[in-house]
């Protein structure tokens, strides 16, 4: 029997009920997982790596799309924040609304993107991001404003090198677009049911089951393979 493999997981859509609510069986498979596992998420960097503290696991983190990447002490920034916040700036001049209440928390820690609301405008913020020549990236939870090119799987590669590890080592699950450079840097991936057509479309394996059913339903693969 060969040491299981490392694992990059997604949080929305793939470790949360279909609530939006973390699944309480992470508490307990990501812990017994016997390799290191990287939470790579589309949220502010305060969320993963409070996710790792509360489950107990390294914090190995890959937080706003691959913006910032956390590895063995180490913090990367990808990303022109300031860039997003022009964007943002034009996007409201133009009559646009963000859409998250006064204490913006989704936003208040970002450091090299930044997220608007599904309700807002997403032609008008586009259109907007496109003359910043900035990206607008739907992960079905929120519109990112990014940085193109910065994505989570580079931050991937980075955590892979900084493990002394071959990205095609890991396994990732997901559930969106945002998903999709993780699936193809890792050996082995997977989409959940509930998952969008270019994370789909890029996965391995697309699951049956959906959200954290659809995820313990990988690992159990994974795990009996090895
Ligand atoms: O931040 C989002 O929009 C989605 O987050 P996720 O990458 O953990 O699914
Ligand atoms: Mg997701």
């Amino acid at each position: 029997m060969t040491d299981l493999p490392p694992l990059a997981l997604d949080i929305d859509g793939t470790l949360t009920t279909s609530e939006g609510t973390i699944d309480p069986r992470v508490f307990e498979a990501l812990p017994a997982w016997e390799a290191p596992v990287v939470v790579a998420t589309g949220k502010a960097f305060p969320y993963p790596v409070a996710l790792t503290h509360f489950v107990g696991i390294e914090q190995l983190v890959i937080a706003e799309n691959g913006g910032v990447v956390l590895a063995d002490e180490q913090v990367h920034y990808e990303g022109d924040r300031d860039r997003a916040q022009a964007v943002i700036e034009e996007f409201e001049a133009r009559g646009g609304d963000t859409g998250w209440g006064a204490a913006d928390t989704t936003n208040w820690w970002r450091e090299t993107e930044l997220a608007v609301r599904l309700t807002a405008d997403e032609g008008l913020l586009r259109e907007v991001a496109a003359e910043y020549d900035m990206e607008v990236v739907d992960t079905g939870y929120a519109y990112h404003v990014k940085t193109p090119g910065v994505e989570k799987g580079d931050g991937l590669k980075l955590v892979a090198s900084v493990l002394d590890r071959d990205p095609a080592e890991f396994v990732a699950v997901g559930d969106s677009v945002n998903d999709a450079s993780t699936f193809r840097v890792a050996g082995r991936s997977f989409a959940v049911a509930n998952a969008d057509e270019t994370a789909r479309e890029t996965a391995d394996t697309v699951l049956d089951e959906g959200f954290m059913d659809g995820t313990l339903t990988a690992l159990e693969r994974v795990r009996t393979d090895f």
